[in-house]
């Protein structure tokens, strides 16, 4: 049996170490507060994150990292994008030399314009084929529920990729293998920006064909930034790309989505943020390094750039769709 530590007990942690537990791998978590930590433990529930979802018995947490991470084969990473290097700096000590790094997170760091393995490969010095990343379509609620989805695990050691994905196989979790982990970070980093987008439309009150639109085009400058980087196009027209974009472009439980419209429908950056209750919307943080990566890959991401408009340079959303329409016309 693998023995997995998922770092990290927020939403998505909390609900990929049930996913863990319900495959047969063993689990411990990490909480930053200990009555967190006790109310997994003792009470099986995630009060905070994932009300009302029964977690498997054997699920142990603690707040000590020292302790959580002892003995891992599996160390999973379930933290915020931005704040992924500082709390690994704090982890690296106590990370077991040959265990394998799972990224959950789906972002850009902001100032370096670093993908999150990148970011794992540089702080603890792990060799790269060490990385690995999930994505896909992947709303933790319905999955803590037991609703059916699929994933990627993308890793350059494919040994270390088959050993994940068997550690979270279950009848209603199927994760699948990818080499390249270049195109899933892109994808899962790059569709927060275009949910960001979508909601922004819903809250202005345009329906599906716009909704669409935006998705299609949205994907297009991922596949364009992606490919610039040196990921697969099939990738991201896989699971990690278009699956996780329809889902988080369309799901009223996609923090992203959810925050967009809120912009859409008047409200402001502050107003969004405080609306979240701390939940973390990656694509916030994230617009601005992806625009970043994008201009110096010399990539086109006019969608991605109206985000970073809106959320950051004062412009309305109603502006925004005009600037975006206003754009020369040309062949798709
Ligand atoms: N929630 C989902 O449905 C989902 C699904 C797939 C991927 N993800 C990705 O997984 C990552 C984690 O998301 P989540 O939904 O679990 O987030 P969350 O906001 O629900 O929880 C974040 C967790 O990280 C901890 N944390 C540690 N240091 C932190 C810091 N400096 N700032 C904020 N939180 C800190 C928090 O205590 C909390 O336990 C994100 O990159 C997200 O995009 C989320
Ligand atoms: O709630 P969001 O917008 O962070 O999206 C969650 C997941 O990434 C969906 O796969």
């Amino acid at each position: 049996m693998s023995r997995a530590t998922v770092l990290g007990s927020g939403s998505w942690g909390t609900a990929f170490a049930k996913v863990l537990a319900d495959a047969g791998t063993d689990v411990t978590m990490w909480a930053r507060r200990e009555e967190l930590a006790a109310s997994i433990t003792d009470d099986h529930e995630n009060k905070d994150y994932l009300p009302g979802i029964e977690l498997p018995s054997s699920i142990r947490a603690t707040s000590d990292p020292v302790r959580a991470l002892d003995g891992a084969d599996i160390v999973v990473l379930a933290v915020p994008s931005q704040s992924l290097r500082a709390n690994l700096e704090a982890w690296t000590d106590s990370i077991p030399p040959q265990a394998t790094l799972l990224s959950l997170a789906k972002g850009i760091e902001t100032g370096t314009l670093m993908r999150m393995s990148q970011v794992i490969s540089q702080v603890t010095g792990a060799d790269p084929s060490r990385v690995a990343c999930l994505s896909g379509p992947n709303l933790a609620r319905p999955i803590a529920e037991g609703q059916p989805a699929a994933t990627v695990i993308a890793c350059s050691d494919s040994q270390r990729a088959l050993e994940i994905q068997k550690s979270c196989a279950t009848g209603y979790f199927r994760p699948y293998t990818n080499s390249d982990v270049i195109g899933a970070e892109i994808g899962g980093a790059c569709k927060n920006v275009i949910a960001l987008a979508c909601g922004m439309a819903a809250g202005v009150g345009y329906g599906e064909n716009t909704l669409a639109s935006i998705m299609t085009r949205g994907l297009a400058e991922i596949i364009r930034l992606g490919v610039a980087l040196g990921a697969k196009p099939s990738t991201l027209s896989g699971l990690a790309g278009v699956g996780d974009l329809v889902a988080t472009c369309s799901s009223p439980l996609s923090r992203n989505r959810t925050f967009g419209e809120r912009l859409g429908s008047g409200g402001s950056l502050e107003s969004a943020q405080e609306a979240a209750h701390g939940q973390v919307a990656e694509g916030v943080k994230s617009c601005t390094s992806v625009r970043a990566l994008a201009e110096s890959y010399d990539v086109e991401m006019p969608l991605t750039d109206a985000v970073h408009r809106v959320c950051h340079g004062g412009m309305s959303v109603p502006d925004a769709v005009g600037h975006l329409l206003g754009r020369r016309i040309k062949p798709e």
